[in-house]
């Protein structure tokens, strides 16, 4: 890199705007969308979509929601010519406008109009690049030159429709390269171009106003936009359409401005597939607009379904961090995201409210059709609140706040040792290890029996049979409670425990309910020490949790 760019690179100019209205505007409906996955997202493909791959991708897009679809460059070659005369031939729902793509050149020009032979609808999209580096360096054409092109270009269209009647056409224009263009030019080309074409309020014409390179930030995009929608003469007899590509990596932001800027339509791909860096991604930008409350008119309420079939047509993978279809998107490793997220849910859970409010959490997953149970996952990243969260929704089990920081030391250990992310199964494992459930203590209960001394309900005697290091024996204790019973037998074995907090609770319901109980325990020396107790009945759970503690005593 070079120690000086300024040497080789320039800042993009300014738009002479300052009265611009966009910064203080609020997007309050969707725009209309094209998805350009069957033409720009095909062509930046490595191997392009076959018929079958096609044909699913157009399937899946007409299921979202899409009313306007580019279905391909049917000048290109057979692949597209013939899926597209394939879909008229099988029929496009009434509700679907198919759009395909022309360069301004006569024989493609006939041959994309042949491919729509016999479609009740269509939309012909022609482009020529206008800006001055493709004036000069590919075209070697001065500004009249290029204007030529497209006023012949659409002229054109024009006829080509006239002589095809059975056909409801529409047309749209792009003037290639706007974005990198004098804003008079492209004004002065699209002006002509609605001329040609006669452009009004009942026909209007798609001005596509393209980001075909993203070469300066957002607002600057948001500014030609704003721009060019107050200049343009026939304001209501044109449709004004953004197609941003994502070179700085802010095309979602520059798609998001120029719709605040005036713009009436988006054309992107599904999770932004396209040239280069991409077109502008139309899950995202669908989803933004969910956050605030505003309906897409895109389903993407199965979203992992959408993103599996876009990952199978274009045989590109999603990136695991993609917004809110990403596999990591929705998961949190780390100790404070967790503990926010697990208080966001049960906060969720108290509000008498629909309305979403859980820490980093911008939507709710379950609203893309994904479920709860991987929004917190371990490593050791992770703390007590996303460990405690795990052990609930995979086993049920609710534990007592203090119990939970015992409990996560056991599981950051084992993280810190494997150097990897601990899955529910393995915490489990942890759970059962470190407070005894399937033996290895000391203290073992076989059986017990309870009964009453002389004073009754406050008189109770605990007698059990125990296994003590591996060796079978009775203990027996009395107490003003059970546990408090089973504390002074320990006594007898010389352990010395203090309850000072308990808890139990059921795990399911009905026949196959367990009662989980949480004992913590202080010992002479004042440190604290917790166990656990699983069983059908909750007595002898709490027995079992008691026991559990000494275990650890
Ligand atoms: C920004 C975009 O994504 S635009 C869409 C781009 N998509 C594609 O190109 C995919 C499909 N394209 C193709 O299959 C082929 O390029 C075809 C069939 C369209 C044309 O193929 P060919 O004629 O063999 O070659 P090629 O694409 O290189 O054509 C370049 C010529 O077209 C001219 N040209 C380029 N764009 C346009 C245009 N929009 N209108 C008129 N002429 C154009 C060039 O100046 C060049 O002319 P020259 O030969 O006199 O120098
Ligand atoms: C044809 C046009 C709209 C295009 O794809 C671009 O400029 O990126």
């Amino acid at each position: 890199m070079l120690a000086d760019p300024s040497v080789k690179y320039r800042p993009f100019p300014q738009v002479d705007l300052p009265d611009r209205q966009w910064p203080s505007r609020t997007i309050t409906r969707a725009p209309r969308w094209l998805s350009t996955d069957l033409r720009d997202g095909n062509q930046a493909l490595i191997d392009p979509m076959d018929a079958e791959k096609k044909r699913r991708m157009f399937d899946m897009l007409v299921r979202i929601g899409l009313k306007e679809i580019e279905v391909g460059f049917p000048a290109s070659g057979a692949t597209d010519f013939d899926f597209i005369q394939g879909l008229v031939r099988a029929g496009i729902p009434a509700d679907v406008w198919p759009q395909v793509l022309t360069q301004a050149r006569e024989d493609l020009i006939v041959r994309t109009f042949d491919s729509l032979e016999g479609a009740e609808r269509a939309v012909v999209h022609m482009y020529n690049a206008v800006s001055p580096a493709w004036r000069r360096i590919v075209f070697g054409m001065d500004r009249a030159q290029v204007k030529k092109i497209a006023t012949d270009g659409v002229a054109l269209l024009a006829r080509e429709a006239n002589r095809r009647p059975g056909t409801d056409w529409r047309f749209e224009y792009s003037p290639e390269t706007f974005s990198t263009a004098e804003l008079e030019f492209s004004l002065e080309v699209c002006e002509a171009v609605c001329d040609v074409l006669d452009a009004s309020p009942d026909r209007p014409v798609i001005l596509n106003l393209p980001a075909t390179v993203e070469a300066a930030t957002a607002n600057i995009y948001a500014d030609q936009i704003e721009w060019f929608c107050r200049n343009i003469s026939r304001r209501d007899s044109v449709v004004i359409s953004l197609h941003p590509h994502n070179d700085r990596g802010t095309g979602v932001a520059a798609a998001e401005l120029g719709v605040m800027a005036g713009a009436d339509r988006v054309e992107g791909c599904l999770f932004g597939n396209g040239e280069r860096t991409g077109n502008v991604d139309l899950v995202t930008l669908g989803l933004n607009l969910y956050t605030q409350g505003i309906a897409p008119g895109l389903d993407f309420s199965d979203v992992d379904a959408v993103r599996k079939t876009v990952e199978y047509c274009t045989n590109l993978p999603v990136h695991p961090r993609h917004p809110y279809a990403g596999d990591l998107v929705f998961t949190a490793f780390s100790g404070s995201h967790q503990d926010a997220i697990k208080k966001g849910f049960a906060a969720q859970a108290q509000r008498n409210d629909q309305i979403w409010d859980v820490p980093y959490l911008p939507i709710d997953p379950a609203d893309v059709g994904c479920s709860y149970e991987a929004v917190i996952r371990v490593n050791s990243q992770s703390g007590k609140g996303g460990v405690a969260w795990v052990l609930e929704q995979d086993q049920g089990l609710k534990l007592p706040r203090r119990m939970q920081g015992d409990f996560s030391r056991a599981v950051q250990a084992l993280a810190d040792e494997t150097s990897r992310e601990l899955n529910a199964a393995d915490i489990w494992a942890v759970f059962r290890k470190e407070y005894g459930l399937d033996g290895g203590g000391r203290f073992q209960l076989i059986d017990y029996h309870e009964d009453y001394g002389p004073g009754g309900n406050k008189d109770r005697r605990f007698a059990g049979r125990i296994t003590l290091d591996g060796r079978e024996q009775s203990l027996s204790g009395r107490g003003n409670g059970l546990i408090s019973s089973v504390l002074d037998a320990l006594g007898s074995c010389g352990v010395a425990l203090e309850v000072v907090d308990y808890h139990e609770h059921a795990i399911g319901a009905g026949t196959d309910a367990q009662a989980a109980a949480y004992v913590e325990a202080r010992r002479p020396d004042g440190s604290l020490v917790y166990g656990a107790g699983i069983d059908p009945d909750v007595a002898t759970a709490s027995v079992k949790a008691v026991l559990s503690a000494a275990n650890a005593a």
